[in-house]
């Protein structure tokens, strides 16, 4: 709803009123178009306040409703009669104005905002473009280049860089409602036509018009990787610079049509709610995010300073905790130290602060972690070395410390069994770079306790990230599912594919790098080393029917074949592509690659077939998915959200495609179990393809909704 009451003897004051971010519903639309009313026929009324209760504006249109058909008034013709109405209106914005929050303190006539205040057009984020005139309205206002930033990104600013860009009038460092009050009694009386921001042109810009737009577009599009809403946004600001403010709105109508109904914008509604969702953990025996406090952190210590343990200091120093890091390698602790503050001064000359290098400290003894709170293991995924350092740290540090391990794949459980409090020991698993990644998987073991999860989750907020709970099993989430996956791209490349056309079908997928080029990047030695610590990757089995049969299933060793020759990837010049000279960059299709692949299929009696992209989406993405639906069954995720949360902020998935649980719901899964049940038949070898129980559950009844699976894994649970 929003209030409405007369304040200071002449001015009328507007309170939305709708928690927890006064959105912009149907009652609250309803609130403002009936206040209005009053205010604009109530003769003591000389001027207008709006603002939002408990120190927030607004969160712009309300999101949940986006699905429903409309009800209450529209939102475009509300904020028009705001800026037409004949008394002075003044925005009181503290907290945040937002989407169609900023629009209608665009439609105001003044803008006070809190020096603590954000406002931006996060649209583009959900799919969409600020359709309630904010397109047309903030480049009339700040200028074509601030507008497409703020649009296109949709990045938030401070109050203070609003003020500079021209967005708000007057920044207060006190109450603001009280501020605009008093503002709104000044310009009682005052002339508005110049406050109009509809009636504005857009400023001039330096240069060429067209030229302006056609490199901000190919920029978009470039970066964009087929997302729409983009260079939607392109095409409706270059509409404010180029058409009437009336004709400009209709293009803005016009555009939004589109989005508002795409999948992309689908997906990227549902990934807003998923991340919200994952914050609110539950585990299979029954913890929960709001029955667990977590304990105190106030000082953190990171063991290993390789790639993973720097960007894990750097990311806990920039969030404000004292780190000591410790490695035991005086020469690795040198270079480490020398690297973690360029990190940090890199970081904060970016986001324009102080570097916190005075949050670090280094050791190379371990003794040095005495009195943290809570320690981070990041050195090499080996299993023994590893457990040493367990029982190191469980003599060494407080009885109440948090133990937590980097592994991005071994068993959690193995590692609590060597310390005194095995409760106290969880999963931290962060993906490279650490301190830029947004995902983070917290494990918890058979002994975990809600403690020490709530912990590790709130630790994990405080790092910026997006903290996932999952459950202990090989590889976890992300590189459990990831195994299907380099599995079928391995087998695609046997058949007659070729690393080119399987990378060009994910590139086109909406993946930056395909498959390839990113294993190249990261090193294919990293693959070689675990599985030849899981006994796949044999030396001297590369010929005879046991060279693609591992464990019983098949297996291929091409990617062990490149390496025994020395073929690491980029750092070695050479992997599934080359790059002219080691650590080059430019992967150029590799003749010698295509015939080693030849002689290989040769050697094995495979006769190449052409494989469509069609072919490599599938099968590479619905292995991937049907592992998903196990880790579902197994209860190693608590839903689809999870899942879909860790493939889009950890592994590169396309942001507007939702995950691939949600991509896998809008696909249909009937066609999903379809083509699984196709791709079985054809290699029987392949236990990852075989269409997993809890995916034919849910064909068979009815397949609904995504939003609706955890109830179905729930009764599945409830039946073991
Ligand atoms: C068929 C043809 C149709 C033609 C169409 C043409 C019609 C055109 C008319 C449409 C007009 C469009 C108007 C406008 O341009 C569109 C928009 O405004 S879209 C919304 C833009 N706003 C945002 O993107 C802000 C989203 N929110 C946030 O970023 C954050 O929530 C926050 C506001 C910064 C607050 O952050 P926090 O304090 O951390 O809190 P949470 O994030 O945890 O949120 C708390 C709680 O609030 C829920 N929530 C937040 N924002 C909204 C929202 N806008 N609507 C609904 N609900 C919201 C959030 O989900 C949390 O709830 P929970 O999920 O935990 O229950």
């Amino acid at each position: 709803m929003a209030q409405y009451s007369r304040i200071s003897g002449s001015v009328g004051l507007i309170t939305l009123k709708s928690l927890p971010v006064n959105a912009l519903g149907a009652v609250v639309r309803q609130g403002i178009v009936d206040s209005l009313k009053t205010a604009l026929q109530d003769p003591k009324v000389t001027s207008v306040v709006i603002c939002g209760q408990n120190g927030v504006f607004c969160g712009g249109a309300d999101i949940k409703e986006f699905g429903d058909s409309e009800s209450g008034p529209p939102l475009i013709p509300m904020i028009h009669a705001i800026e037409a109405g004949n008394k002075p209106m003044v925005a009181a914005i503290e907290g945040f104005a937002l989407g169609g929050g900023l629009e209608l303190a665009l439609g105001c006539h003044y803008r006070i905002a809190h020096s603590k205040a954000r406002l931006g057009l996060p649209e583009v984020t959900l799919g969409l473009l600020p359709a309630a005139g904010g397109s047309q309205r903030l480049p009339r206002l700040i200028g074509v280049p601030a507008a497409l930033d703020l649009i296109i990104t949709g990045r938030h600013v401070t109050a203070a860089e609003a003020l500079q860009l021209g967005i708000v009038d007057q920044v207060t460092d006190h109450h603001t409602v009280d501020a605009a009050v008093k503002f709104a009694l000044s310009v009682a009386g005052r002339p508005l036509d110049a406050r109009r921001i509809s009636s504005y042109s857009c400023p001039p810009v330096s240069g060429d018009l067209d030229a302006l737009f056609e490199e901000v577009m190919r920029k978009v599009r470039r970066g964009a990787r087929g997302a729409i809403a983009p260079v939607a946004c392109v095409q409706a600001v270059r509409a404010a610079a180029t058409l009437p403010y009336a004709r400009g709105m209709e293009r803005e109508r016009e555009l939004m049509a589109t989005l508002f109904t795409s999948g992309q914008a689908r997906a990227l509604q549902y990934s807003f709610f998923a991340q919200r969702a994952v914050s609110r953990w539950s585990t299979p025996s029954g913890a929960r995010w709001d029955a667990s406090a977590p304990k105190p952190v106030r000082k953190v210590a990171v063991i290993g300073l390789g790639t993973m343990g720097r960007g894990i200091a750097v990311a806990l120093a920039q969030a404000g905790f004292p780190v000591v890091s410790v490695e035991t390698q005086e020469k690795q602790l040198t270079e480490a130290k020398r690297a973690v503050s360029q990190m940090l001064e890199r970081g904060a000359k970016r986001r324009g602060v102080a570097a916190p290098l005075d949050k670090m400290s280094y050791s190379s003894n371990i003794q040095a972690v005495a009195d943290v709170d809570l320690v981070i293991e990041a050195v090499f995924e080996d299993m023994g070395l590893k457990k040493k350092i367990f029982q190191q740290l469980s003599a060494v540090c407080k009885p109440d410390a948090l133990l937590c391990t980097n592994t991005s794949s071994l068993d959690v459980d193995q590692l609590a069994s060597q310390t005194r409090n095995p409760e106290l020991v969880v999963g931290m698993h962060f993906f490279a770079p650490a301190h830029v990644m947004k995902l983070l998987e917290v494990v918890y073991g058979p002994r975990s306790s809600p403690q020490a999860l709530a912990t590790a989750m709130q630790l994990g907020k405080k790092m910026g990230k997006v903290s996932v709970a999952v459950g202990n099993c090989p590889g976890f989430v992300g590189n459990r599912m990831l195994k299907a996956y380099v599995e079928q791209a391995f087998f695609l490349l046997e058949e007659g594919a070729t690393p080119e056309l399987v990378d060009s079908a994910l590139e086109e997928f909406g993946f930056s790098m395909g498959f390839f080029k990113v294993s190249d990047l990261s090193g294919l030695d990293v693959g070689w080393k675990v599985r030849k610590e899981d006994g796949l990757a044999l030396p001297g089995v590369s010929t005879g029917p046991s060279a693609r049969i591992r464990q019983g299933r098949r297996y291929s060793p091409l990617g062990d074949l490149l390496c025994q020759r020395g073929r690491f990837g980029q750092k070695t010049g050479s992997g599934w592509y080359q790059y002219g000279k080691p650590g080059g960059r430019v992967a150029t299709p590799d003749p010698w690659l295509h015939s080693f692949l030849e002689e290989y299929r040769a050697q094995h009696g495979l006769v190449p077939r052409r494989i469509d992209p069609q072919e490599v989406l599938e099968r590479c993405l619905y292995a991937l998915i049907n592992e998903g639906f196990r880790i579902l069954e197994d209860g190693i995720a608590a839903g689809p959200e999870d899942i879909d949360c860790i493939y889009v902020f950890g592994y590169g998935w396309p942001h507007y495609r939702g995950g691939p649980m949600f991509y896998a719901a809008m696909v249909g899964l009937p066609k999903v179990l379809e083509r699984l049940e196709h791709y079985y038949r054809a290699h029987p070898d392949v236990p990852d393809l075989q269409p997993c129980s809890l995916l034919r559950r849910l064909v068979a009844s009815g397949s609904p909704p995504v939003q609706k699976w955890k109830e179905a894994i729930k009764k599945l649970h409830s039946q073991l």
